[in-house]
């Protein structure tokens, strides 16, 4: 491994286009840095992420799958070729999508594996009109180089103002009592229902709805608690609410309302082992997603009394079977997925959508990007200039050690008048990767997929099998392993050498095609400087 003479490759001032030289051209070895140092801030290039195929003038066409607002269909008919289709099948989308640059959706359509491989390459972007993007292969996406952006702020309020709906709605029995009524009863006793106030709701994340959710349910005169590993206690001090922990939560409270994401963490987050943890009679609101209560845990503990009520507008699968017995419980009020379902919260998520989508595939970077590095706005327009830049430097630098071992470091050294904490790197990080990636890749690499691409190729010097040794720095050490390796006739595939400082503790990677006898592996244990090994097979 090359580790030694970094070359820094500096930018001079530039005035309208980024420029670079470079201080000089000697013997560059496999580790470089790369330096940004812009002296003055312009606006002029945008890098492009996404472009639509086809000819300079043709328009990019764009699916919509799902209905959408009508100022966002007019946004994007100003600029793309707008097909309508809903309700398509798995197999019809797979079809469509190879005529597709983009495709916006709702929750009710799986943007899957097999949608990004049958659209070989032409789908650029994948629109989210709304904020969970469970419904989206997001691996295979990034994978694909294909931009997932969401409208992530437009439905906030109509998923909080429905989660304070089905709140005080189950608290008072109003849909149960309501269907009573048009029966023809009149069951005034049967439908007696608890008071909010003074009640402990415990808000199971802290995001935009689940903040809004607390901030109402505080106005109702309840004691909010919160549980979200991720939130800054400040904020929701802020509105008087007390993050505490997930036991805590759900053994306190009266009410539970959930407003986490969707993911392998959360996924049946509540199921048999928490429900038997609560407060016997806790009621339970649900307008994040069906997946993160386990359905037939909850129906156990609903007949068992532990949860009193339940009102869910999210199921696991969607539209629920016509016999779920969560639908028909007579506790549980239910909704088909409304919480966004307003018109105004409609109409903001489509505009919120249609300029994020239309943008992406003018090739303008993305400030909802879900699968690719997202930067605020203000910090965006101050990085912009580097973006090109980063990414010629970056070509500039895998050129410049073309036809010697290949880049296995990259420093980059950022120069800026805010301070380390304040600056976000990871998109000039990106571009940087994407000019490395790029004149070495046969695939397509774009800001979405360059950090995926470039550790797949380091991945692949991971094949195979691997000696980890942790020793003390000295002359002679990879000559010796190496010789008993070679004794045994097995062959190296690699070596890489790590310490903290001369003749101090170092680290030593030994890649092998073949299994070392436990003979060789005792001999390599026996070497005097070698504190610790292991061998592992990858
Ligand atoms: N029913 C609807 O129509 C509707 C409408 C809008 C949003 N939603 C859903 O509501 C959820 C939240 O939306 P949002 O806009 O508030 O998103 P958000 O990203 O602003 O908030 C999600 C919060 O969950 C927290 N979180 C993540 N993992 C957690 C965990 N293990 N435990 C507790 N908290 C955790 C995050 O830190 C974050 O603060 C999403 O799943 C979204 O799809 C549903
Ligand atoms: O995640 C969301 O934004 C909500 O669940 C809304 O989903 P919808 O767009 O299908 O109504």
């Amino acid at each position: 491994m090359a580790t030694s003479a970094s070359q820094t490759l500096r930018t001079t001032p530039f005035l309208k286009t980024p420029s670079l030289s470079l201080s000089s051209r000697q013997s560059l070895s496999s580790a470089f840095s790369v330096a940004l140092r812009p002296s003055r801030r312009f606006s002029k290039p945008l890098v492009v992420i996404v472009k639509a195929s086809g000819s300079l003038d043709a328009k990019p066409t764009v699916l919509v799958a799902e209905k959408l607002g009508e100022a966002g269909l007019k946004l994007l008919k100003e600029f793309a070729n707008v097909d309508c289709s809903y309700n398509l099948s798995p197999e019809e989308l797979c079809t469509k999508i190879s005529l597709c640059d983009a495709i916006i959706v709702r929750s009710g359509t799986k943007v899957s594996r097999e949608v990004f491989e049958s659209s070989a390459g032409r789908l650029k972007v994948v629109g989210r009109a709304g904020v969970g993007i469970d419904n989206v292969d997001l691996a295979a996406a990034t994978e694909h180089g294909c931009l997932v952006v969401n409208a992530p702020t437009a439905n906030t309020v109509a998923a909080a103002e429905h989660g304070i709906a089905l709140l005080a709605a189950m608290a008072r029995n109003v849909a149960q009592a309501d269907a009573s009524v048009k029966a023809g009863k009149w069951q005034r006793n049967k439908y007696v229902g608890v008071s909010l106030v003074g009640k402990t709701l415990a808000v199971m994340g802290f995001g935009k709805v689940g903040s809004e959710v607390a901030r109402r349910a505080k106005g109702l005169g309840m004691h909010v608690i919160s549980h979200d590993p991720y939130a800054p206690a400040d904020r929701a001090r802020a509105i008087g609410v007390e993050l505490v922990s997930f036991d805590q939560a759900i053994t306190t409270a009266d009410f539970i309302s959930l407003h986490m994401p969707l993911t392998p963490t959360t996924s049946k987050i509540l199921n048999d082992d928490t429900f038997a943890k609560m407060k016997k009679g806790v009621r339970i609101v649900n307008v994040a997603r069906g997946g993160v209560i386990d359905e037939d845990a909850l129906v156990r503990a609903l007949d068992a009394g532990i949860v009193a009520q339940a009102a869910l507008d999210v199921f696991t699968k969607e539209p629920p079977p016509a016999d779920n017995k969560l639908v028909l419980h007579e506790n549980v009020t239910a909704t088909p997925h409304l919480g966004a379902s307003t018109m105004e919260a409609q109409e903001g998520v489509a505009i919120e959508i249609a300029e994020a989508v239309v943008g992406a595939l003018r090739g303008e970077l993305a400030a909802t990007a879900v699968n690719a590095p997202m930067v605020p706005a203000e910090v965006l327009s101050e990085l912009k200039p580097y973006v090109v830049l980063a990414e010629k430097l970056g070509r500039l630098a895998v050129q410049l050690v073309a036809g010697g071992s290949g880049v296995k470091t990259v420093k980059v050294t950022y120069a800026s008048a805010r301070a380390p904490d304040d600056l976000d790197t990871r998109l000039l990080r990106a571009m940087i990767t994407k000019g490395i990636i790029e004149p070495i890749s046969s695939v397509f690499v774009n800001l979405v997929n360059a950090d995926f691409t470039a550790k797949q190729r380091v991945d692949v010097s991971l094949e195979g099998s691997i000696l980890l040794c942790r020793q003390v720095d000295q002359p002679g050490m990879i000559g010796t392993v190496g010789s008993i390796l070679g004794e045994e006739n097995v062959n190296v595939s690699f070596m890489s050498v790590g310490r903290i400082a001369p003749r101090k503790q170092a680290v030593m990677a030994i890649g092998v095609d073949d299994q070392p006898s436990k003979q060789a592996l005792k001999k390599i244990g026996e070497v005097s400087a070698i504190e610790e090994f292991v061998f592992l097979k990858l």
